[in-house]
This record gives structure tokens, C-alpha cells and sequence, in this order.
């Protein structure tokens, strides 16, 4: 389970990002964060997985308290949690395969772990074949699959996803959704933030709307609700 208690974050600049946001997510939920450019959505996201920290408040995930969590600790938190993001974020200089793996040999996972849990998670996105290519012979719906299967092979109980299907077109962005879904469907939560209203209206979840740092709808089933 997330839940933040009026979590406040102003950056350096004076920028306020986030202005009290107090919110619950279930375990095995999909939830959509949805809202203007600039909103806080990312800052939403970045503070769940501990990338920024809060000016006020309390951010708690899967019990863990993230303010009172030593840096030391930081990737422990980051077995709970895994994350993707728009530009795939993905090591240029490692195989498909060696990417994946990197993020179990950081949290020292035993070797034999390693080949066993890649091998399924690049199964799983379908990707098997392309093992030992580079990122940049691969599609942009390719380069994200892995970035999901990297997100995943620490079997986190919670995916974080910023705007996951932004620089793809349709076709591939609906691919990339069916594979959330799918993951969902075993019972990984998932936080997705999002511009992409069709996708947002056709699979109905739950959709948080942040404007001006604060949330000004919490819906089951929600619509996108903003003009594109
Ligand atoms: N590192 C930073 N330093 C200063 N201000 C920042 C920083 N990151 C974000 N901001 C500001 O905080 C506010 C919220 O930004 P955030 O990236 O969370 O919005 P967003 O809803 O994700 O926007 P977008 O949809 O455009 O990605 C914006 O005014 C932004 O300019």
C-alpha cells in the first residue's frame, strides 16, 4: 500500500509542487494520475520511490516509512518498487539481457537468480529473441517492453509508470498497456501518470487529477477529463 499524509513539496527554486496531497492506494490497484502540464504529477511519482523528498509530510509504501528511511536503505525500497519512464531510461552500452540483469546485480542477487528471473521477465514482454541486441536497434515499443522487464525482475509489488506511452505512437502505446494490464492483473499495483486520454477513457481505472499541486478528483472508473 502507498499512502501520503499532506505531503508538501516546494523545490529549491520556490517552485511548489506539491501543496498538501493526502491519498491512499490499495495494494493491487491501477491507478491513473492525470492533469495539466506542470501540475506535479511527476513530482507525485518521484516521491513515491524516494527520487525527491517531501518539504512536509509523510509518504509510507508498503509500510515503509520513507522519510525515516536511511540512504543506505534506498535500494531496499527499491526492490518494492519498480519504475519506467517516457524515455526508457535504458543503459546504451548493455544488451537487452545485461540491462534487465543490472537491476538484480545491484541488489546482489546470487548469479544462477539472475539468469533464471531475466530469462522469465523477458519472456514475459516478449523480447526473448532480442536478448543480446543494444537499445538502439530496437523499436521505441521494444526499448520500453525491456524498460518493463528492468521495472520488473525484482518482482516489486508496486510499478510506477511517468507518462510510459509518451513517446510512442497508438499502436505500440495500446502493446505497452496491455502488458500493464497484464502485470496488474497479478496483482502488482500500478501508478501510471498519463496525458493520453484516449487510453485513460477507453481502460477505465481509478484516476487521480492533480492541478496546481493539489488533487481536484479521485475517481473509480474515472474519465481523462481534460481537452487534449
Ligand atoms: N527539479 C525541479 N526544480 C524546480 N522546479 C521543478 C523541478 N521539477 C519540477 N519543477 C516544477 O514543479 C512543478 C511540477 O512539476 P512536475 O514535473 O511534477 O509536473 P507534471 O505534472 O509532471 O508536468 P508534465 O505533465 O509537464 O510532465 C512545475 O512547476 C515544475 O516546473
Amino acid at each position: 500500500m502507498i499512502e501520503m499524509i499532506d505531503v508538501w513539496k516546494t523545490y529549491p527554486n520556490g517552485t511548489h509542487a506539491l501543496r498538501g496531497i493526502t491519498v491512499r492506494i490499495k495494494k493491487g490497484e491501477f491507478v491513473y494520475v492525470v492533469g495539466p502540464s506542470g501540475a506535479g504529477k511527476s513530482t507525485f511519482i518521484k516521491l513515491m520511490y524516494r527520487e525527491e523528498r517531501p518539504t512536509k509530510g509523510q509518504i509510507f509504501v508498503n509500510g515503509i516509512n520513507l522519510e525515516a528511511l536511511r540512504e543506505r536503505r534506498i535500494p531496499y525500497l527499491r526492490r518494492h518498487i519498480g519504475v519506467v519512464f517516457q524515455d526508457f531510461k535504458l543503459l546504451p552500452k548493455l544488451t537487452v539481457r545485461e540491462n534487465v540483469a543490472f537491476a538484480m546485480e545491484v541488489v546482489e542477487a546470487p548469479r544462477r537468480q539472475i539468469r533464471q528471473r531475466v530469462k522469465e521477465v523477458l519472456e514475459l514482454v516478449k523480447l526473448s529473441h532480442k536478448a543480446d541486441v543494444y537499445p538502439d536497434e530496437l523499436s521505441g515499443g521494444e526499448q520500453q517492453r525491456v524498460a518493463i522487464a528492468r521495472a520488473l525482475v525484482n518482482r516489486p509489488s508496486v510499478l510506477l509508470a511517468d507518462e510510459p506511452t509518451g513517446n510512442l505512437d497508438p499502436e505500440t502505446s495500446w502493446g505497452i498497456m496491455q502488458l500493464l494490464e497484464e502485470i496488474n492483473n497479478h496483482g502488482t499495483t500500478v501508478v501510471m501518470a498519463t496525458h493520453n486520454r484516449e487510453i485513460v477513457n477507453t481502460m477505465r481505472k481509478r484516476v487521480i487529477a492533480i492541478e496546481n499541486g493539489e488533487i481536484v478528483r479521485d475517481e473509480q472508473r474515472g474519465e481523462y477529463g481534460y481537452e487534449t
